[in-house]
């Protein structure tokens, strides 16, 4: 049974339409990985589920279509974390995490003890012990990443759109981050829509892929059933020829490797 149906959404800017007629669907408790090459519409196609962009088409998830819903009940069910996250001024680490609440929250109503408890064990969850009071523009690119997931884990939403969560973190927190998205949606039944540069993460951490090009839909991989084969053709028509491999770590775990088959 499918979580979120998007149906022949097409979305754009100005005059020109960048998305052509996109449709898919994922399942609770799954990650869907975005693959695309650079400009091709991935942010674009999160934003219009955000809402933030018109469009046509529609966006379900489980009973609500969101394009009908408030900006403050969309928020509720839907955790956005773009590319950069537009934070100037000067708010502590804790601050900027209790942010993921603001839309259980009345105007001018203070978060509870217990909200402030969970941002403070979602921080160290996510790598940032003992951050809460530092400053978030004196944190480093990866930590404010990491900080940012914090505030989007802690809203508990049933939908979460990432763009590029992971441009920032080092191989082992990227890792991790995809982890720590795993248990967020196994325990939320949530779905998580995820836009990735890295196609070995997205391959050993993904349910589904779903791949674009120039705008348009032009495959789904499930890295667990998809052939081989079948995924070099896909994701060739992004990054050229290249080569997929089986490999396995010291306690037997498969992992799927890409590499480039011949230089640019
Ligand atoms: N605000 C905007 N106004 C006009 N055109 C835009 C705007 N934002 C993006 N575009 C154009 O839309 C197209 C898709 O951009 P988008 O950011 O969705 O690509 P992307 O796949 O996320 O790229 P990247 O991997 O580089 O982040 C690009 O051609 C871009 O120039």
């Amino acid at each position: 049974m499918s979580l979120l149906t998007i149906s022949h959404l097409s979305a754009g800017y100005g005059r020109k339409e960048i998305l052509h007629d996109i449709s898919f669907t994922s399942r609770p408790g799954t990650i869907t990985g975005i693959l695309g090459a650079n400009g091709c519409g991935k942010t674009t196609l999160l934003k219009a589920i955000a809402n933030i962009l018109p469009h046509k088409g529609s966006c379900l998830l489980a009973e609500n279509t969101l394009e009908s819903l408030s900006a403050r009940e969309l928020a509720k069910q839907c955790g956005y974390i773009p590319q950069k996250s537009g934070i100037t001024i000067d708010l502590t680490v804790l601050d900027v995490v209790l942010m993921g609440y603001h839309p259980d929250l009345s105007l001018l109503q203070p978060p509870t003890v217990q909200m402030k408890e969970h941002a403070k064990a979602t921080l160290t969850m996510v790598g940032l012990p003992d951050r809460e009071q530092a400053n978030y523009n004196q944190l480093s690119e990866g930590q404010k990443q990491l900080c940012i997931l914090a505030r989007t884990f802690v809203g508990a939403r049933k939908l979460l759109l990432l763009d590029e969560p992971e441009s920032a973190l080092d191989f082992r927190f990227r890792n991790q981050m995809m982890q720590h998205l795993r248990t967020y949606v196994t325990a939320h039944d949530a779905c998580a829509l995820v836009t990735l540069h890295d196609p070995s993460l997205a391959l050993n951490t993904c349910d589904e892929l779903l791949v674009l090009s120039k705008g348009t839909r032009s495959g789904k991989i499930s890295p667990k059933l998809t052939p081989v084969s079948k995924m070099e053709s896909l994701l060739s028509s992004i990054y050229g020829t290249i080569n997929i491999t089986k490999l396995h770590d010291k306690s037997g775990n498969e992992h799927l490797v890409m590499i480039q088959e011949e230089s640019i």
